[in-house]
């Protein structure tokens, strides 16, 4: 008998090529994700040392960071260094022969959502790409975690990266979420309760009856904001609903295939016994709507709070940065939550963008009006989402409340392309950084949940979404 494993054990053990005596090993990739902004210089890089892609079928590129999410986005990109890194990335897919998904096809859309969606992210994989959100795949049983670039160049040639093995975190959460409470309000709690660093050098498994009721979407939505805990990755174990979601999906295995990865996942979840070095406990049932009020996404307090006083505050250092934070958002202690007025709503991002949250936000919103002083656009965070929200007329019930419908994106989850907030602006974003300047040049974000957002909207201020009627 091999002692209990967790299934981040059995996924690292599995693709384990080599280990060193100081625990430096080289571990096979399964899966690689690229998008424009981290790929030019690996791409580069390969040319010059006159190196092929070693796997390009288990390599996919897709174009999200710096796309415009306007109607009008077949014209091209004005932005001159937005457009360098788009039509760079068509040109190394072509030159290197990976599939590339540009801006016009249809099941374009942010890396984190198209990866599941094709079926190119499965359970038991390792999946990485160049982006720190890598960690949203964790929903599906992969090891799954974000690269540097040179990292990128070294997987493009390779299949392989050099790592060395985190530590075993299980955060459990228990009971059920009440009603109006999200998996992104479990995120938020969990990163409050352990704070941006607390996952430094753990893999986080999120278990207990929260997250297996949790749908595939809520799942990624906790997984992708692992990384804001300071983890290497996040998470889940596959399960019946996970299967389901690949089941048929354009690169999911068929057939016999289909039937022994199966078989290959049941086997993944973590054995009774295993060990962690580390366990938080979390009651799913008394977790409230929470919204962030500061710069980082651990500054979080309950919708029916006030602003912090970061005079309560013993460490001098947190002390400071904390009233700095206040600055920088405008805010006063003592403010109650729901008092803060706001400008701008952001739906959308691969914490956030995917159909199961529109749907959330459509069923706020449908028969009211956003709100005169506020603008507010939903960006489907893919292609096919877009498309799954017009067939459900989604589209139509947000117009019709007046905010704008957009084509997919990361768009003002980070200011990278056209979508930005303006000095001062406040803005209700269902994205999952709150950093200075992360929405626009001093702009002002609030991280919550999509329901949260589009009460926001329609009220100008935020409001308990457990007494939205
Ligand atoms: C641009 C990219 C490298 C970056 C990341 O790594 O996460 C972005 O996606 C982000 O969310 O900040
Ligand atoms: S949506 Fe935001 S967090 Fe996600 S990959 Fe794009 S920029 Fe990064």
């Amino acid at each position: 008998m091999t002692a209990p494993r967790t299934l981040y054990d059995k996924i690292w053990d599995d693709h384990l090529v080599d280990q060193q005596e100081d625990g430096t090993c080289l571990l096979y990739i399964d899966r690689h994700l690229v998008h424009e902004v981290t790929s030019p210089q690996a791409f580069e890089g390969l040319r010059t040392a006159h190196r092929k892609v070693r796997a390009p079928e288990k390599t996919l590129a897709v174009v999200d960071h710096n796309v415009p999410t306007s109607p009008d986005r077949a014209l091209g990109i004005k932005n001159e260094e937005s457009r360098i890194q788009v039509e760079a990335l068509a040109t190394n897919a072509a030159d290197f022969g990976v599939e590339y998904l540009n801006e016009n096809d249809k099941r374009q859309g942010i890396v984190h959502i198209v990866g599941p969606e094709q079926g190119f992210t499965l359970p038991g994989t390792t999946i990485v790409c160049g982006d720190s959100h890598t960690s949203t795949h964790g929903a599906f049983g992969a090891l799954a975690h974000g690269i540097g670039t040179s990292e990128v160049e070294h997987v493009l040639a390779t299949q392989t990266l050099i790592q060395k093995k985190a530590k075993n975190m299980l955060v459990e959460v228990n009971g059920e979420l009440p009603e109006g409470v999200t998996a992104k309000d479990i995120i938020l709690a969990i990163i409050g309760e352990i704070g941006t660093a607390g996952g430094t050098g753990y893999v986080i498994e999120f278990a207990g009856e929260a997250i297996r009721a949790l749908s595939m979407e809520g799942r990624m939505t906790v997984c992708n904001m692992t990384i804001e805990g300071g983890a290497r990755a996040g998470l889940i174990a596959p399960d019946e609903k996970t299967y389901a979601y690949f089941k048929d999906r354009p690169r999911s295995p068929k057939g016999k295939a289909w039937d022994m990865a199966v078989e290959y996942w049941k086997t993944l979840p973590s054995d009774e016994g295993a060990h962690y070095d580390k366990i938080v406990r979390l009651d799913a049932a008394s977790l409230p709507p929470i919204v962030s009020w500061g710069s980082s996404p651990e500054d979080v307090i309950a919708v029916t709070g006030v602003v912090p006083n970061p005079d309560d505050i013993k460490d001098e250092a947190k002390r400071t940065s904390k009233w700095r934070a206040l600055d920088y958002m405008g805010l006063k202690p003592g403010t109650p939550i729901t008092d803060i007025k706001i400008d701008r709503v952001f739906i959308g991002s691969c914490t956030n963008g995917r159909i199961e949250d529109l749907r959330a936000a459509a069923k706020v919103v449908e028969g009211k009006t956003v709100n005169a002083n506020v603008d507010a656009m939903i960006v489907p965070g893919s292609g096919l989402v877009k498309e799954q929200a017009e067939a459900e007329g989604l589209d139509v019930i947000f117009k019709a409340a007046g905010f704008d419908w957009r084509e997919p994106g990361c768009s003002m989850c980070l200011a990278m392309n056209d979508d930005r907030l303006k000095p001062g602006e406040r803005c209700a974003s269902t994205s999952n950084r709150n950093f200075e300047g992360r929405q626009g040049f001093k702009g002002r974000t609030h991280l919550v949940s999509p329901a949260m957002a589009a009460a926001a909207a329609v009220a100008g201020h935020f409001v308990d979404i457990r007494e939205w009627k």
